[in-house]
């Protein structure tokens, strides 16, 4: 049953995710729904299907299941991105794990979860699915008039919780003012705007007069949080399903499955890469009024640009997670401004605590140990300690947060920061600061002749920079190869 007022804060059950283990008994449904039963068709091998390519099959799917599972009346126009349940349940569960894990602390006296729920859409799933199973409440920002209104209509539409959910539209004029007033901000969209044709916004075809410095794609388009989020408004979190694609062709709209989706919905200039890096970057601005700030990733290759560009701006800790479904994967991306707590309960940071590659075509003069020194220089090259065992074959590294970020951006310390990094790591018994570092340990194999096996482990999976180890390995990976491996016949 889904609750009827707001959760208080450590009240949470935690809720069962209902799309987990078992696909949908289209049987059952198609008995129980009269109006899903025309869609029920059995294969030859007896199974109850649906025509995936019929959006009235899949709207009417996730209507029943809404309804169904959840009590929740819902519905939406035609051609409107319809969500699959699996997968947005999937990042609403994530979020629980993560408040749940305590590992960031509650920020203020907010006796309730509070969530932003950033381009709602017309579906409003992600509201009406935490306000249903978890009692959260939520902004739920967008842009169009279509999802503004039909967001509204989904949620008065489920009375005993629409008073957990409100609906804000991004006012172009309100950020552009705010950006004028003299707060630093720098405003990328113009004056036509304002008059909210968003489809002109994303025809627009030149850039917008001020790029983002930081991006490799620069997002031009309505404000996300900064000048969305009121003054002196606290959250818990934000999420975002964003528009994942830089043109419609690209949506290229999976032809196996009819979800909708209109160019409004699907469609940002810069993709999500643009639109997420102005999340990160908003979120530079609002710090700690946010206590996670989470996003959907569709690529694989954004969400490692995404790690790299958040430690970048001094983030406390990044998580991700990997929501697949069917052949379909996503990530989850969160991070946070908040120091972590001390003696937080362990905390799965990374899937894997050990990762390796071959280093194939050495040259006869290149062995393990000049790859083990090569590895060395490295690490020590952003001021981590370094500990290299010649005899053992391995490299015993401590890193702090800002020895990763140095070197996830690639920039070395000079030979006083080194000296200051180290005195700091080596000298300091402060058991907090001691759960902060991340442990690793390098070791190098010879497989063959000419071949070499880099292992990379960590050694205290439970620390708030463990989510670093697979990009910093990366870049070790790439290092190597750049100097070890032959590029080609010479
Ligand atoms: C991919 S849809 C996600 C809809 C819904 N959350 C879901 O998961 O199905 C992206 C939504 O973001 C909205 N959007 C685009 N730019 C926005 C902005 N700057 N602020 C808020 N919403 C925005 C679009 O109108 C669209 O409804």
């Amino acid at each position: 049953m889904p609750s009827k007022k707001k959760r208080k804060r450590g009240l949470e059950k935690r809720s069962i995710n209902k799309y987990s283990e078992k696909p949908a008994d289209f049987d059952k449904l198609g008995s129980l729904y009269p109006t899903f039963q025309p869609y029920v068709f059995y294969s030859s091998d007896g199974r109850p299907r649906i025509d995936w390519t019929d959006f009235n099959a899949t709207r009417e799917l996730t209507r029943v299941l809404l309804l169904h599972h959840h009590a929740l009346n819902w519905w939406i126009p035609d051609g409107q991105l319809c969500p699959t349940l699996p997968n947005r349940s999937n990042y609403i569960h994530w979020i629980e794990d993560l408040l749940a894990s305590d590992i960031i602390p509650v920020i203020g006296t907010q006796v309730h979860v509070k969530g932003f729920d950033i381009g709602t859409g017309a579906n409003c799933i992600y509201p009406l699915l935490g306000a249903s199973l978890l009692g959260w409440t939520f902004v739920a920002s967008d842009v169009t008039d279509v999802a503004l209104e039909c967001s509204e209509k989904n949620v008065k539409s489920n009375p005993h919780i629409s008073e957990l959910i409100e609906i804000r539209r991004v006012h172009f004029e309100e950020a552009k003012h705010k950006s004028e007033s003299g707060n630093g901000e720098k405003s990328d969209f113009r004056r036509e705007m304002v008059s909210g044709n968003l489809d002109s916004f994303h025809m627009q075809s030149e850039p917008a007069s001020i790029e983002l410095e930081s991006s490799a794609k620069s997002y031009h388009g309505p404000p996300i949080l900064l000048g969305v989020v009121k003054e002196g408004e606290r959250f818990d979190f934000c999420m975002c399903n964003p528009p994942f694609f830089e043109t419609i062709d690209e949506a290229g709209l999976n032809p196996k499955t009819a979800c909708g989706g209109t160019p409004n919905e699907m469609v940002c200039p810069g993709g999500e890469q643009a639109f997420i890096t102005r999340i990160i970057e908003d979120s530079v601005q609002l710090k700690q009024s946010f206590r996670w700030y989470t996003s959907m990733v569709g690529r694989k290759s954004n969400l490692k640009y995404l790690i790299a560009k958040l430690w970048g701006f001094g983030v406390t800790i990044v998580k991700t997670t990997e929501f697949v479904q069917g052949r379909t994967s996503r990530w989850g991306l969160a991070w946070s401004f908040i120091p972590p707590k001390r003696n937080t309960v362990p905390f799965n940071m990374v899937e894997k605590t050990s990762l390796n590659f071959s280093l194939e075509g050495l040259e006869r003069q290149h062995s393990a140990i000049n790859v083990l020194q090569s590895a060395n220089s490295f690490f020590c090259s952003c001021s981590a300690s370094c500990k290299l065992d010649v005899n053992s074959f391995h490299l015993d590294i401590i890193a702090a947060s800002g020895h990763c970020d140095a070197l996830l951006r690639s920039e070395a310390q000079n030979e006083n920061g080194l000296a200051v990094w180290k005195g700091e790591l080596e000298s300091s018994n402060d058991s907090e600061h001691q759960e902060s570092l991340l442990r690793l340990r390098i070791s190098v194999f010879q497989q063959i002749p000419g071949t070499l096996l880099v292992k990379g482990s960590l050694q205290q999976r439970e620390c708030a920079l463990s989510g670093a180890f697979p990009l910093l390995f990366q870049k070790l990976e790439d290092h190597l190869k750049a100097e070890f491996c032959r590029k080609g016949p010479k």
